[in-house]
């Protein structure tokens, strides 16, 4: 990262209620924190603690019950239906763990589905090469090992060149050597293209990826660390 800091994402005092009444689940209680372009940042902490609740509010898939969510600058809370849609679709590449590829598409199609709607894409082809799944492409996902399908899953969101990628465990369901080619296809979206990631993961080891770690814990940030420097995938450990 340089030295001059633009910020992505600004949250302020987001809260996140389900339900009323007695059964009201507080999955996030009062969150502030800002992001900044090219960074990465891993998101850790026990289930339930409101991980996929905050990626889901900042890519627009949920709303906060309260407080404010910023995207360079706008409140995405004041966006209408459109510019909602707009704003998930083009400025927001999603990663999950069960890598929701369409089964009876290839994975150049998979991709495709992306490239047709978003406004600047990459072509199809360049994206499964930056995930090294060139040779791949008229495969179908059950042709394809798991970490193979997470990284055309990768290559889908990387198409539509989106200014954030939120991963909510991207490598849950992949061993150590499949996972690790699967980070190392983020990492180097953000050292490309200067894509800033947030990455969740339950495993502790994963913080070292970061320049910042986030610990949460019922519904609240609990502490948000630096790492002096990233350590490349390769020397995680599972
Ligand atoms: N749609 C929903 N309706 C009701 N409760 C929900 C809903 N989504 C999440 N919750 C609750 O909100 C809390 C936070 O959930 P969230 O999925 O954000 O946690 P998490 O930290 O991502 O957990 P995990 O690591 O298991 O994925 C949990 O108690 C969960 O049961």
């Amino acid at each position: 990262m340089n030295g001059q800091r633009v910020p992505v994402f600004e949250v302020r005092g987001v809260t996140r209620v389900y339900g009323d009444g007695e059964s009201a689940v507080h999955a996030l209680r009062g969150i502030d924190l800002r992001l900044d372009e090219g960074e990465v940042v891993v998101l850790l902490g026990p289930s339930g603690s409101g991980k996929s609740t905050l990626l889901n509010i900042l890519g627009g898939l949920d709303a906060a019950t309260a407080g404010s969510v910023r995207f360079q600058g706008t409140g995405i809370e004041s966006l209408d239906a459109r510019a909602l849609t707009r704003y998930r679709r083009d400025a927001i590449g999603f990663v999950f763990q069960f890598y929701n590829l369409i089964p009876s598409l290839t994975a150049r199609e998979n991709v495709e589905l992306v490239t047709t709607i978003a406004p600047s894409p990459m072509d199809p082809m360049q994206a499964l090469a930056l995930v090294g799944l060139e040779n791949r492409a008229n495969h179908f996902p059950a042709q394809l090992s798991g970490g193979e399908q997470q990284r055309v899953a990768i290559a889908r969101a990387l198409a539509k060149r989106p200014k954030v990628m939120l991963c909510d465990e991207p490598t849950g369901a992949l061993d150590l050597k499949t996972g690790v080619r699967v980070l190392e296809a983020l990492m180097d979206a953000n050292a490309r293209f200067g894509t800033t990631l947030m990455i969740v993961t339950h495993n502790a080891d994963m913080a070292r990826l970061g320049d910042r770690v986030i610990r949460f814990a019922d519904g609240l940030i609990r502490e948000i660390s630096e790492n002096p420097q990233r350590v490349p995938a390769s020397e995680l450990r599972w």
